[in-house]
């Protein structure tokens, strides 16, 4: 296929004031553009100038490959057993003819009192946990989850085969997508949504600033515009992020202690999303729980964050970089073992008041919330690694380094005396019980599935 580039630049190479170029003679375009400016002397000036443009426009055209959209590789490919519901076109076809009913019997609850939740983010670490455990006690759940590449789509897939076998019907569909959205809340009525769906990371928020803006912010928004539009209109939590208290210096962190210097792009989209949800709880009657996590971890989590590919790293024998602050200070984080993350969720569902608004109209004050949860434990991360080379047995080749700009901050601490006393959160698992129960599933997934780890 052509290659535009050149044709491009040497196209863009012709001046805007014709007459003035060089073409260089042995160039394709030399003679015809010649042979254009010997009947010039014939033409009025005007006229000329048109037909050359006309020619340009016409040569460009010709020379133009045929569109990639009407290439076969962008038809969109449903492969798999996932249902993939991409509403360019028609909300619903790629889920097949039934597939209303799917997500209306998956979101009933075994109980009148049970929950009707929709999970989005539902194949992620966190999603994947409170839909199980959602479902386990009886409650209903749609899960939607855009199944993206930001790290090994082959675990969001074995995830969701878990989900599936629990029987939980997950939608493939990205929270920006407003007509999808319109029409789960057309089919489902549903009574709590759990807001898990976000571009996570710290450090990649250097790499692909926009991917926070679309996922973070913008999707937020175009879910809180569907909720404050439903009749009834859901209960939302959702998932902040510790990071919001970016280069605090009061520890432990308190939900009213400032959070206006985010150290990453990442911290200031979550930020972002507390101020924004606070509007749709004020203008709306939106009842918002925020959810402060704290370096959440343990099976089935994120092969991007420290603790996961720390253990892939040393049992390929690679070198570890193990951040220290300023003055070789220790750097640390409150690691809270994904069990009690989940308890917390599910907490803050139970006690979730009900919206006050319907239909975008508000009828009274909504219920606001925000709470941190972790472990209160601060761990340094070279105990992180101490306890993998003891669990994994392997010594790892270790290097220390100065924390790099990246919007990593040196330290985190929660202080959960308000998720303690209004939702009963109570952590129970240390860094080394819990790191034990994710080496054992790293092992076995990894091990059973001969994968390169992501
Ligand atoms: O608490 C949170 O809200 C955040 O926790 C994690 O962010 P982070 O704490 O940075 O977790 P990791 O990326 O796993 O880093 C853990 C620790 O290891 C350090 N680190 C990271 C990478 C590395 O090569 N070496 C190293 O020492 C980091 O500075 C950090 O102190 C998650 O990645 C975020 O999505 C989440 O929002």
């Amino acid at each position: 296929m052509t290659q535009l580039k050149p044709i491009l630049s040497h196209l863009d190479a012709i001046p805007s004031t014709p007459g003035k170029c060089k073409l260089d003679k042995t160039s394709p375009y030399h003679s015809t553009f010649h042979r254009l400016r010997l009947h010039s002397a014939l033409l009025p000036r005007r006229t000329l100038w048109s037909f050359i443009f006309l020619f340009l426009i016409l040569l460009f055209l010709f020379l133009s490959p045929p569109s990639a959209t009407s290439s076969a590789s962008n038809a969109s490919v449903n492969g798999g057993k996932r249902r993939s519901l991409h509403t360019a076109a028609v909300v619903g076809p790629s889920l097949g003819p039934n597939w209303e009913n799917r997500a209306w019997a998956s979101a009933r609850p075994a109980s009148k009192s049970g929950l009707s939740v929709l999970v989005t983010g539902a194949v992620g670490f966190v999603g994947a946990h409170v839909s199980l455990a959602l479902k386990k006690r009886g409650d209903g759940i749609v899960g939607l989850d855009n199944f993206n590449s930001y790290y090994e789509t082959g675990l969001k897939k074995a995830r969701n085969s878990l989900l599936e076998k629990s029987g939980i019907f997950v939608v493939e569909g990205d929270i920006n997508d407003a007509a999808l959205l319109r029409k789960l809340f057309e089919t489902v009525k549903f009574t709590h949504v759990m807001h898990l769906a976000a571009q996570a990371g710290v450090r990649y928020a250097m790499k692909n600033p926009m991917s926070y803006i679309h996922s973070n912010v913008d999707g937020f928004v175009n879910l809180l515009e569907i909720c404050k539009a439903a009749n009834p209109q859901p209960a939302v939590v959702w998932a902040s992020s510790s990071s919001v208290y970016g280069l605090n210096s009061k520890v432990p962190f308190s939900e009213k202690d400032r959070t206006d210097q985010p150290a990453s792009l990442y911290a200031a989209t979550k930020k972002a999303g507390e101020e924004i949800a606070h509007t749709y709880n004020h203008i709306y009657g939106l009842s918002l729980t925020g959810l402060r996590f704290f370096t959440v971890y343990g099976p089935w989590g994120r092969p991007d964050m420290a603790y996961y590919f720390f253990t892939k790293d040393i049992l390929r024998g690679k070198e570890i970089k193990i951040y220290e602050g300023v003055d070789h200070g220790t750097v640390a984080r409150d690691f809270t073992y994904i069990d009690d993350v989940v308890k917390g969720c599910l907490a803050a569902l139970d006690t979730a008041k009900k919206s006050t608004g319907s239909g975008g109209k508000k009828r009274g004050a909504a219920q606001f919330r925000i709470y941190n949860l972790g472990n209160t434990t601060p761990v340094p991360i070279g105990r992180l690694v101490s306890i993998l080379e003891k669990l994994l047995r392997v010594k790892a080749k270790k290097k220390v380094i100065q924390m790099p700009r990246n919007g990593d901050v040196p330290f985190t601490h929660a202080n959960i005396s308000l998720a303690h006393k209004e939702l009963g959160y109570k952590p129970t698992t240390d860094l080394e019980a819990g790191l034990k129960k994710f080496v054992k599933w790293y092992v076995g997934y990894y091990g059973s599935k001969k994968k390169s780890a992501w």
